[in-house]
């Protein structure tokens, strides 16, 4: 069970990351907690900084400022290395071992190796033990990049579009995979993606970055609880002052708009609720008028 005194799956005190000395900084001035056993959905557009921050996370990155922990211990030391697994973009994995010899290995390098979990994760993909690895096709060689990492046994398991060029059957199967597992062991995890309708399912925290910089580090529900849905007439817009308006549209005299109330909004409007996805959709589009120096 996930107390109190447990330390966080993340948490970052002022990480920053430059790729050369003198290049822009990729990760600023990041402060955030991920509690432990939750399932985060990592989200930005592309180039916000979610491959550095897993990169910095799993140990294969160094901060160039600040400091990152992973279940309290920096990353890269013996402690985090054998409790927390990284799935990188591009799936390191030998082309022409077979797909038993690639469990063995893993077998071989991880003093914690469940060969039972890693040998379920393959087939539960109707993937061929005998198969070359190299010969897969990438939703197959997803799954066995993702059972190298569930075989691992991680308490942390950080993984940067793990749903990318998967056909959506595909991308529901590996969901699953991975909700029965965290469900199991109450494995925290970190899942980079841009398909938000598979986040909005399954995430109960969520990590936003803009443009290298933490913008959300919330829970779900209170995310969801926290942002209603106006669309009224546009004459009603003066009402919104005192809010914060992540988003808003119009469509002629019709006004949409996405806000974080700070107490009762007065005003003639239609109220919904708003889903996830939608939230994180209006975040990332205000990320995106803000730095094209457009009002939100
Ligand atoms: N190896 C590298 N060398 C130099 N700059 C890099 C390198 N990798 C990433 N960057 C830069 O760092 C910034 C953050 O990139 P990063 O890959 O972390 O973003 P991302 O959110 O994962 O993007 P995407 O959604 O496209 O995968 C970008 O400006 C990118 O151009």
């Amino acid at each position: 069970m996930t107390g109190p005194d447990e330390p966080a799956a993340l948490h970052a005190t002022d990480l920053g990351f430059r790729y050369r000395a003198r290049g822009d900084r990729a990760l600023r001035d990041c402060g955030f907690t991920v509690p432990r056993g939750r399932i985060t959905a990592l989200v930005g557009r592309n180039g916000a900084g979610k491959s550095t921050l897993l990169h910095l996370a799993g140990g294969l990155l160094n901060p160039t400022h600040g400091r990152i922990r992973v279940l309290g211990s920096a990353p890269g030391t013996a402690a985090a290395r054998t409790r927390v697994a990284l799935l990188t973009q591009d799936r390191p994995l030998y082309p022409r071992f077979t797909v038993a010899d690639t469990l063995r290995m893993g077998g071989k390098l991880n003093p914690s190796w469940d060969r039972s979990v890693a040998e379920r994760v393959v087939r539960e993909g109707d993937i061929a033990p005998t198969a070359r690895v190299g010969e897969l096709s990438p939703g197959r060689r997803t799954r066995v990049a993702l059972a190298l990492a569930l075989g691992k046994r991680p308490d942390l398991l950080l993984l940067d579009e793990p749903l990318a060029d998967l056909d959506p059957v595909v991308r529901a199967e590996i969901m699953a995979t991975l909700m029965a597992e965290a469900a199991e062991r109450e494995v925290s995890i970190v899942m980079s993606s841009h398909v938000l309708p598979d986040l909005e399912q399954t995430c109960d925290w969520v990590l936003l970055l803009r443009a290298g910089r933490v913008e959300l580090s919330e829970d779900a529900d209170a995310l969801r609880e926290g942002h209603t849905l106006l669309t009224g007439h546009v004459d009603e817009e003066p009402a919104l002052r005192e809010h914060t308006v992540v988003r808003r549209r119009t469509h002629g005299r019709q006004l949409t708009a996405l806000v974080r109330p700070r107490g009762p909004v007065g005003g003639d409007w239609h109220v919904e609720r708003p889903g996830l996805e939608e939230i994180l959709l209006g975040h990332l589009q205000e990320g995106a008028a803000a730095e094209n120096g457009e009002a939100a």
